[in-house]
């Protein structure tokens, strides 16, 4: 049809005496678009750029502080939260680099070129404008199939990367047990699993783009018909303008313009998708760090006169229920709750700041109930596999105070029997998020250290002298003796010698 049209143009030109007289027709329209195309592109890559650089980095920033050193992801596969801090943030940047810009240039770029078209041939204009009609309602009905199945792709993406990252971090173990089969089996599950969720996204992207592509070539071909036609006079109905060739040429050179804008978009759709899913996933992320993460704002009592429990009672996912805890300890004071193993003396101080499940009964702190994420912002934890990071041994010590004095770190350090360590490797020692190359009781210690160094007035500790050797523990004891002078310190203990010495001790059974 467009070569019809270009063919009926041409002899048209032909019997009106030639090209040469009605070649700045052509020649302005090409230009016109040419210049249109390479403004539009500019901008929109330049300011694309420029947004997308600022948001990635206040995405990654907030993203960071707010997962990582929480370290509590409710039960998430640790390559989870790694692929929500990386792959997640990079994949924003397609929406703000190229997507949004080029969404920006698709709908003012019709409306110019069908405006610039109609100075020559408003039917031409009103020809480009019509196709608009079905092309819009074929591709809203592909962008919502489109972002189901793409919803349901980013959710078995992130399965197969949490998947892959937690297995290869527990090769070792999974080598020792002779595992290779069964985990070769659910990653390969998983692979599958995205493969086919993929093919379906292809399926949409092709029938959209087949779509696309027939309604920009129908829209240049009916311009290209219509001005032909005209020009010959063997339109089918009344002219509806008097057309010159010049005209004509400049309508149909911009023509092909008209969905430009949009086919590039739809090339870009797949960034749209996969940056919007990321942002969902993003944040929710967020906002459940956000739930086991303390508010900054209120400043924080530096003493806590009473903690206790009323009927407390836990219960987990599989039907496990403790309590009801009925407990009380006084501020400050170095408190312990021993009991045989799998009582439940753990789950009691995840309780407390709501990394267990609490199905009945209350916190209460000095007379009023409190929430646990309430409580959670007053607390300084450590748990029996403390979080590492990825950074150095300063880093990781400093993780729950970046302002503690150097000083302090120091005396934190010697008191704990970790200074040792710091000479004989250096505070710059690197240490990788397993603790590679750690002990289990420096390990336990870096923990113990992060959270008397948190300065907060109440210290949750779950077995803070296990894995040490009786000299060690007894210096950590002899700093748990001298931080409970000013604090609210609760430990879970087995050990003797740390009973002996707590103001109280709860034996839970
Ligand atoms: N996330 C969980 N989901 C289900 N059950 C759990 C979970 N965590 C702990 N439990 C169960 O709750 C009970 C108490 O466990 P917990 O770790 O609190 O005991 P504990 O007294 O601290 O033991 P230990 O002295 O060995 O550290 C156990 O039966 C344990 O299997």
């Amino acid at each position: 049809m467009l070569f019809a049209g270009c063919l009926a143009a041409f002899i048209a030109s032909w019997t009106a005496g030639g090209l040469a007289n009605q070649a700045w027709g052509l020649l302005a329209g090409v230009g016109l678009s040419g210049l249109l195309r390479a403004g539009a592109q500019a901008l929109a890559g330049l300011k694309g750029q420029q947004a997308a650089t600022h948001a990635k980095s206040a995405l990654r920033a907030s993203v960071m502080t707010a997962l990582l050193p929480s370290g509590q992801m409710g039960g998430r596969l640790i390559g989870e939260d790694l692929r929500v801090a990386i792959d997640d943030v990079e994949a924003h940047e397609g929406l703000i680099a190229r997507f949004q810009p080029l969404r920006m240039a698709a709908m003012l770029s019709p409306l110019i070129i069908a405006a610039a078209v109609a100075l020559a041939s408003w039917f031409s204009a009103l020809i480009l404008l019509a196709t608009l009609i079905p092309f819009g309602a074929g591709m809203a009905l592909a962008g919502l199939a489109g972002k189901a199945e793409a919803d349901r792709q980013f959710l078995a993406l992130s399965r197969l990367s949490g998947l892959f990252v937690d297995r290869v971090a527990a090769l070792p173990a999974i080598l020792a047990f002779g595992a290779e089969d069964r985990v070769t089996r659910q990653i390969g599950g998983a692979a599958r699993d995205v493969a086919a969720r993929t093919m379906q996204i292809l399926k949409i992207a092709f029938v959209s783009s087949a779509m696309m592509e027939f309604f920009a070539a129908l829209s240049v071909a009916l311009v290209a018909v219509y001005c032909g036609f005209s020009l010959l006079g063997l339109l089918p109905f009344p002219a509806p303008e008097d057309l010159s060739l010049g005209e004509a040429f400049f309508a149909l050179a911009l023509a092909p313009e008209f969905y430009l804008g949009m086919r590039r978009l739809a090339a870009a759709y797949h960034d749209k998708q996969q940056g919007q899913a990321a942002e969902r996933s993003v944040a929710a992320a967020l906002e459940q760090a956000h739930r086991t993460t303390p508010p900054a704002t209120a400043p924080l009592p530096d003493r806590i006169g009473e903690l206790s429990t009323q009927g407390l009672m836990i219960r987990y996912d599989d039907g496990n229920s403790i309590g009801p805890i009925t407990a009380s300890w006084r501020g400050p004071g170095l408190h312990v709750v021993t009991g045989p193993t799998g009582v439940g003396k753990s789950s009691l101080l995840h309780a407390l700041i709501g990394l267990a499940p609490v199905s009945g009964g209350q916190i209460i702190h000095d007379g009023t109930p409190v929430a646990a994420e309430e409580l959670l912002a007053l607390t300084g934890w450590a748990g029996q596999r403390p979080l590492l990071l990825p950074g150095t041994l300063a880093d990781n010590l400093q993780l729950g105070n970046k302002s503690l004095a150097p000083q302090e770190l120091a005396r934190l350090t010697e008191a704990s029997g970790l200074s040792a360590l710091i000479a004989a490797r250096g505070e710059d020692l690197t240490i990788d998020p397993r603790g590679s190359g750690l002990s289990g009781g420096e390990r336990r210690r870096i923990g113990l250290v992060r959270a008397i160094g948190s300065e907060r007035p109440v210290l949750l500790l779950d077995e803070p002298t296990a894995d040490l050797d009786p000299e060690t523990a007894a210096k950590v004891i002899a700093l748990l003796q001298d931080t409970a002078r000013s604090r609210l310190v609760i430990a879970a203990t087995h050990d003797p010698a740390l009973i002996a010495c707590a103001t109280s001790r709860m034996v839970m059974a």
